[in-house]
């Protein structure tokens, strides 16, 4: 494949390229100086206006929470270590390797065996000797989406709740009815072995009769079902919870009376209570809140993952537009075999006629989109994790936070910005983190279309202390041994 980028070097690619008849390759290193000022200013500040217009995407992190448990087939592979903090240093939990040695009711092992786990999780392995201690010690914990963290609560709750007490004896929060129906199939999946124990969901639409006192073991809800359950019809005594849990922490506190709801659900609950709360990210918000409704905790953290674009080659490619950008993207592909690709656009409507032009060029092109139900978003990830597209245009809101695993190429047709129009780092860092994981090398090629955006280039270049190089046709032979 070296031979094809060798061939065409410092030639018009068009003639070169099957599927993608275009122009010639200095489109990729057009000036900089082509960009007129005035030009360049009136352009940034429509471009800026328009997508503001039609950046109608949200972020709606219970959707994307949904979408990975959704696409998620295993653990999340995370070599990053735990940082546990205890309550009280003197107390000797120490972490455990094998579930036989956390001492679980035998029908629970069974049910953990038969859901195919062999060992615990990183996160499991130091929550669970805590969450299991007698006494019953309060938990905080973050980890990565998809490292076990459901699963280990979903142990604590099963390991508390004594069946011949006809009772709810343990509360689980979700911020969202599908979140919680997924968490519930977890509980049942790995009860299977333990059919004395009920659940029962407390969710918009699951009415009962007034007056009703539910005798399920183990309630899992949305906090404004719940409260209602706990506070107004009394359905539920919260002074006979053992176990309260509260998963999703950063995804529950994003949603407008959540945070509220919970803590005023926490203040109905005895004082000996085991609290337990759970997030896949640990921002200030979550921490204030975690402090809130769990008191004394016991704490766990995943360390903060290194920031190292080591293996990653990083590239820009100058242009004056959007066409110019489509045109050098042709060109790239027309250059050089891309294994699979994913392509980043600010907004859907950039995203739609990119995925169209790319189609009309021949490519097998997907495009996931905000429009799209959950459901529908995990299909066309699945498809493209099978290798049926080998392209995946998707916008940034759409595609934050979701595990796509490793890809060999990752396009930002746009650079990422914040709502203010500064660059958006962390953004940049987990998109084309995508690329270069497990230790293969990865490409990442950044679209420039104007003095704005080579600003916003620079200054995450600067963030990174990392070089961004301006592609070249005598980089072809390098990339293509990358990409493909
Ligand atoms: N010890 C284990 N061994 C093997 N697989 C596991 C183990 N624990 C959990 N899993 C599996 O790994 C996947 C992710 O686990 P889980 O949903 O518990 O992660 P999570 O951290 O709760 O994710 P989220 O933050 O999205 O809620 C699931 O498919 C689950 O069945």
């Amino acid at each position: 494949m070296a031979g094809a980028a060798g061939r065409i070097r410092g030639r018009a690619l068009g003639r070169f390229q099957p599927a993608l008849p275009v122009g010639d390759l200095s489109n990729l290193h057009l000036k900089e100086e082509k960009i007129k000022p005035e030009a360049n200013g009136a352009v940034v500040k429509t471009n800026a206006n328009s997508e503001k217009a039609d950046e109608e995407e949200k972020e709606d992190r219970a959707a994307q929470s949904l979408l990975n448990k959704l696409i998620r087939s295993n653990l999340v592979d995370n070599t990053n270590q735990v940082e546990v903090l205890q309550r009280d240093p003197n107390s000797p939990l120490y972490s455990v390797k094998s579930f036989e040695e956390l001492r679980l009711k035998p029908q629970l092992l069974q049910g953990v065996y038969a859901m195919g786990f062999n060992r615990p999780s990183k996160i499991q392995e130091n929550a669970l000797p805590l969450m299991l201690a007698e006494p019953p010690q309060n938990l905080i914990a973050q980890s990565q989406s998809g490292t076990g963290k459901t699963a280990a609560f979903v142990l604590a709750m099963l390991s508390q709740v004594e069946p011949a007490n006809r009772y709810p004896q343990c509360l689980c929060l979700s911020p969202t009815y599908e979140l919680a129906l997924q968490t519930g199939k977890v509980i049942e999946q790995m009860g299977k072995f333990y059919p004395e124990l009920k659940l029962a969901y407390a969710v918009r639409g699951n009415k009962l009769e007034r007056g009703q006192k539910i005798s399920e073991h183990i309630v899992i809800g949305t906090p404004g079902t719940v409260l209602d359950w706990c506070s107004k019809l009394k359905f539920i005594d919260p002074k006979k919870i053992k176990v309260f849990v509260l998963d999703e922490a950063d995804v529950m506190i994003a949603t407008q009376g959540h945070q509220d709801q919970s803590i005023r659900i926490q203040r109905m609950l005895p004082r000996n209570c085991q609290m337990l709360l759970f997030s896949a990210t640990f921002e200030d918000s979550v921490w204030k809140f975690a402090q809130k409704v769990v008191p004394d905790p016991n704490i766990i953290k995943l360390k903060r993952e290194e920031e190292t674009l080591d293996t990653i080659k990083q590239y820009y490619v100058l242009c004056n537009n959007r066409d110019e950008k489509f045109q050098a993207l042709c060109n790239l592909y027309g250059a050089i075999t891309i294994a699979q690709a994913m392509i980043f656009c600010h907004t859907r409507k950039t995203a739609s006629w990119l995925a169209a032009e790319l189609s009309k060029e021949g490519h097998q092109v997907a495009l996931l989109s905000g429009e799209m139900m959950v459901e529908q978003r995990a299909a066309v990830i699945e498809r493209f994790r099978e290798g049926k597209e080998k392209v995946l245009v998707t916008t940034n809101v759409c595609a934050r936070g979701i595990d796509v695993e490793q890809v060999s190429v990752v396009i930002n047709f746009d650079l990422p910005v914040d709502k203010d129009g500064n660059p958006d780092n962390e953004t940049y860092l987990h998109r084309i983190g995508r690329t270069g994981r497990f230790g293969k090398r990865g490409l990442a090629v950044n679209m420039v279309d104007s003095k704005h955006s080579m600003n916003i280039l620079n200054r995450i270049q600067e963030h990174f202390n990392k070089k961004i190089e301006r592609l070249d046709t005598d980089d072809l032979d390098e990339i293509e041994k990358i990409a493909n």
